[in-house]
């Protein structure tokens, strides 16, 4: 099976490098300069779970007609993500997308057609340093894949047969949009409510009203997931509530970190999202409205400073 791994960031770079270390047929798709610096240095995985440095094949275009792709970029990158793609895209290709949040699987499915897109999503946390190795930042690696129709589903015991190749353990998930749905009202929290108050969630709870601000937050994510038709289960709930109210926590959405070092984010494509949905189902979300319009200043101010 000819896998193409588009990006070689945090996610590509990590589950893609441990598929190509253990023998599969991996090539990334990257810009030139990653490719030159992946051919100075190869693809160096830094991970309490195993280092890794090896040589990897990198395209700076896409060859025709692979088996599949998994998509790793940002959200904002989409769309020249699947211009980029598309060659490789033919009639029996299957697109696996990691990214978080939802709104991609409604621009894939327009761009190739639904019956070539399945679910993904990745719990870990990894993150690209300075010389461009990527660092695993936990021990936690956890890829999940599923098909969203039932006539995706050979295909998707196909590629959970390939990825479990690389070691870590990936679920076949049977139900993956509800998954991405609890994923994705879990992160809106996480990164609406830490990139709000520029702070971990052990000082946000902290704060006097600050756990009351987290399941307020919360609750508007779910109400709107419900709407949806993802109504998040009891477990799911009680994990997302336990670590968006943990005392002490150091944890911080990725989003902030973007945010901290002046990067551009996902905002719109998570919170700005989560926030459409609930004006569509007429549900009122004041938390997310204060959210959004903060992310957007942030946004707007950093254009004005000559952000790209
Ligand atoms: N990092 C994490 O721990 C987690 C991330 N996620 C999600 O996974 C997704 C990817 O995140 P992450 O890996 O961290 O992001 P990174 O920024 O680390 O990696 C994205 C990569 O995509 C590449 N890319 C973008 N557009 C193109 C293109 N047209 N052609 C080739 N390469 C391209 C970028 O290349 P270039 O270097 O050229 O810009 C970059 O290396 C996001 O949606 C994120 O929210 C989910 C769970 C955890
Ligand atoms: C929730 C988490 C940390 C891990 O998967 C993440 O995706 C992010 O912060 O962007």
């Amino acid at each position: 099976m000819r896998l193409l791994v588009l990006g070689a960031g945090g996610i590509g770079g990590y589950f893609g490098g441990r598929l190509a270390a253990a023998g599969v047929d991996v090539r990334f798709l990257v810009r030139p300069r990653r490719a030159a610096q992946l051919a100075e240095t190869g693809l160096v995985i830094k991970s309490p779970l195993g280092d890794l440095t090896l040589p990897v094949k990198t395209v700076v275009e896409a060859p025709p007609s692979v088996d599949a792709v998994l998509l790793a970029c940002k959200a904002y990158d989409l769309e020249g993500a699947m211009t980029a793609i598309a060659p490789a895209i033919g009639p029996s290709t299957c697109i696996v997308p990691l990214l978080n949040g939802v709104r991609h699987l409604d621009h894939l499915d327009a761009r190739f057609g639904a019956e070539r897109v399945l679910g993904g999503l990745c719990h870990i946390g990894v993150a690209l340093g300075p010389a461009g190795e990527i660092q695993h930042l936990n021990t936690l690696q956890r890829l999940a894949l599923g098909a969203r129709t039932h006539s995706q589903q050979d295909a998707a015991q196909a590629l959970h047969g390939l990825m479990e190749r690389g070691g870590f353990a990936p679920v076949l998930s049977q139900d993956i949009l509800q998954e991405m749905w609890e994923k994705f009202v879990f992160l809106t929290t996480y990164a609406g409510m830490t990139t709000l108050m520029r702070a971990p969630v052990g000082a946000i709870v902290q704060a006097q009203d600050g756990e009351a601000l987290v399941r307020q937050m919360l609750g508007e994510c779910v109400a709107t997931a419900a709407a949806s038709g993802y109504i998040p289960s009891q477990d799911a709930y009680a994990r997302m509530f336990t670590t968006l109210s943990e005392r002490g926590s150091t944890g911080t959405a990725s989003m902030l970190r973007d945010l901290q070092r002046g990067g551009p984010t996902e905002h719109e494509h998570i919170i700005g999202d989560m926030l459409r949905r609930a004006h569509e189902a007429r549900l009122d979300a004041p938390l997310l409205r204060v959210s959004l319009a903060h992310m957007q200043a942030y946004e707007a101010t950093r254009m004005a400073h000559g952000g790209g």
